[in-house]
């Protein structure tokens, strides 16, 4: 027996040395007796290993191997069938429980950023449409897909294959309550049917118009007017801050000023809101009984959130009270989304939103908006200070689509076709929504085309998890993934044109229009007043600050995207 596995060693050393653990079901596993279920490595991967080298790490390959081997599985993770033996890796700890998104990247943990960190050699050489996670000790196996049309198949139906967002992935977002984004079947379809409406033409109108003007506070309260060049540093901090106050204003409808949190000590709607968005993931972690420790921290994110929670009861009973007697059309007019969830207040909630939902939706847009929008803003302006080319490109079509001097209008949006294709391409590099998951609840028939033309039965109770990052970085689909190049999306940026960085089918993201509203306002007026560029180190080529600076991605907080980089912004004209 113990010779069956040594003799099986070799294949554990290859899964070390590659910094991959994978294995294929077309392979015929000896110990099995020609097994084809076991996931071992090919021949063609053991032959690799047979040097002397790979006998320095044999330590932790034993322990690996055995902890990895296709037959302790079962007996610790029982639902791995639910992989139907695809091959992929087999790891210590699914990437989406806490130790497993605690550790970083490594041979034997995925981390949150494998999928960008190894997007070059994921898929085994992307010779694969879907890979398997298995974790040993914690986690749900599950399939990773990095194909479109895997995806398209999935998502586009999944209301008739009844698929569902699994509860253990909803939980960050469940705090303030259900919402569009954590519901699933009828609930989901109540939501949508009564959300759908509120991001309406007037909404965006209103971004728009807000937006502007968040933009002149901030040139003015940034003290930019004062110099001719100034460097941002942590760039990100501005884009961040525009999102926030556009949704605080469109969102929530309260008009929180740009400087608020500078100018005003106590603790302030602003401040609190921020708080909030910053301590989600840590609210769900700590225990009530931690908040009574002597520590300040805990008692400061406590007051917030508690404050947040008076603030907002509060301000659903003002709102119903505003509206009480508005006529529909009325209603129509008004361009925040909060005003049109508390008109849907309904305590039976047959066709309206209960009040808890009413706030879990507003905190929902809130969540998942904000740094999503903030990250591809920053982005954006990233790689248009790199490409000096497709800056001036952009600043030639913001000056024929803007009348001089006035700011751009919803309807002047449409001529920004090249700014758009930036931020679209910003967003494929950097999709902010790393994975979007899905649990089957009868079996599914899938179809790959990669390594060959097959039908894969996924069984009731599998996970399928949508991986954005090798979605939107597949050569078939997008040539030289790596290269930022917005003509790509010349022609395919339109309204009913799929950009698949906002999702798929019925579930895609109610709030694309919303986004794009606040992003080509930003960044026109932006890019219309100051010049964009880069900080180069000594001796550094624009090519080699690329590799540096926008290689270094991984999920914060709740947004994949670059770490904060410096920015170089010159005024333009007479601003
Ligand atoms: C660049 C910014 C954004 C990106 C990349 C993005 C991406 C996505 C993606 C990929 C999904 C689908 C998730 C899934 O199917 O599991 C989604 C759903 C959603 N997004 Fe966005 N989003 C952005 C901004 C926003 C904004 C600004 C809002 C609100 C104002 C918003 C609200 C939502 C909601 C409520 C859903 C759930 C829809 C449903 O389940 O029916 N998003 N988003």
């Amino acid at each position: 027996m113990l010779y069956k596995y040594l003799g099986n060693l070799p294949t554990a050393i290859v899964h070390l040395q590659l910094n991959f653990p994978m294995g294929w079901h077309d392979h015929h596993c000896s110990f099995h007796h020609g097994n084809p279920r076991c996931f071992r490595s090919p021949n063609t991967l053991l032959r690799v290993s047979n040097t002397p080298c790979v006998y320095l790490d044999t330590g932790i390959a034993f322990i690996r191997y055995f902890l990895g081997c296709s037959c302790l599985s079962p007996l610790v993770n029982p639902s791995w069938k639910h992989v139907q033996y695809v091959p992929g890796m087999r790891v210590l700890f699914s990437p989406l429980t806490i130790f497993g998104a605690m550790i970083p990247t490594r041979s034997w943990n995925p981390g949150l950023n494998w999928s960008w960190i190894w997007r070059k050699t994921a898929y085994m050489n992307r010779t694969h449409d879907i890979i398997s996670m298995v974790p040993i000790l914690f986690g749900k196996p599950s399939i990773y897909v990095g194909s479109l049309d895997v995806a398209r198949q999935l998502l586009v139906n999944e209301n008739k294959l009844r698929l569902e967002k699994p509860a253990d992935l909803r939980k960050s977002l469940l705090l303030w309550g259900e919402s569009l984004s954590t519901t699933n079947g009828e609930d989901w379809r109540r939501h949508r049917r009564i959300l759908g409406p509120a991001f309406s033409n007037e909404t965006y109108v209103t971004v728009v118009k807000e937006t502007a003007s968040i933009y002149r506070e901030m040139v003015a309260a940034e003290g930019w007017m004062d110099n001719t060049e100034v460097v941002v540093e942590e760039f990100h901090r501005i884009p961040s801050h525009v999102a926030f106050v556009a949704l605080a204003r469109c969102g929530f409808n309260v008009r929180l000023p740009w400087a608020e949190e500078r100018e005003n000590e106590d603790l302030s709607f602003g401040k609190a809101l921020k708080t909030v968005i910053r301590t989600n993931l840590a609210r769900l972690a700590i225990p009530i009984w931690a908040y009574k420790l002597p520590l300040e921290g805990l008692h400061k994110m406590d007051q917030a959130w508690k404050y947040i929670g008076v603030y907002m009861h509060d301000l659903v009973a003002r709102r119903r009270e505003e509206l009480r007697g508005e006529v529909p059309e009325n209603l129509h007019q008004r361009g925040d989304l909060f005003s049109r969830l508390v008109a849907a207040l309904d305590e039976n909630a047959k066709i309206g939103l209960k009040e808890q939902e009413v706030i879990g939706n507003t905190f929902t847009f809130m969540f998942v908006g904000h740094e999503t929008s903030a990250r591809v803003l920053t982005e954006a302006l990233g790689f248009l200070a790199i490409h000096q080319d497709e800056q001036d490109k952009a600043v030639n079509e913001i000056s024929s689509a803007l009348p001089a001097g006035q700011d751009p209008t919803f309807n002047d949006l449409s001529k920004l076709v090249h700014l758009l294709a930036c931020f679209h391409e910003a967003l494929r590099i950097y999709p902010p929504s790393l994975m979007m998951g899905r649990d089957t609840t009868s079996e599914i028939p899938i179809k790959v085309t990669h390594p060959s033309p097959q039908t894969i039965l996924l069984p009731k109770g599998s996970r399928v998890v949508m991986d954005m990052i090798a979605l939107h970085h597949d050569p078939r689909v997008f040539p030289d993934p790596e290269k930022f190049k917005p003509s790509r999306w010349y022609g395919k940026n339109g309204v009913g044109d799929e950009v698949s960085m906002f999702g798929l089918g019925p579930r895609v993201c109610i709030g694309r229009k919303f986004v794009e509203s606040e992003a080509l306002t930003f960044l026109s007026m932006f890019l219309r007043d100051w010049k964009v560029d880069i900080i180069l180190s000594p001796g550094e080529t624009r090519a080699q600050y690329e590799d540096r600076v926008m290689g270094r991605a991984r999920l914060i907080g709740h947004a994949f995207g670059v770490e904060p980089f410096p920015l170089k912004v010159s005024r333009r004209v007479s601003v």
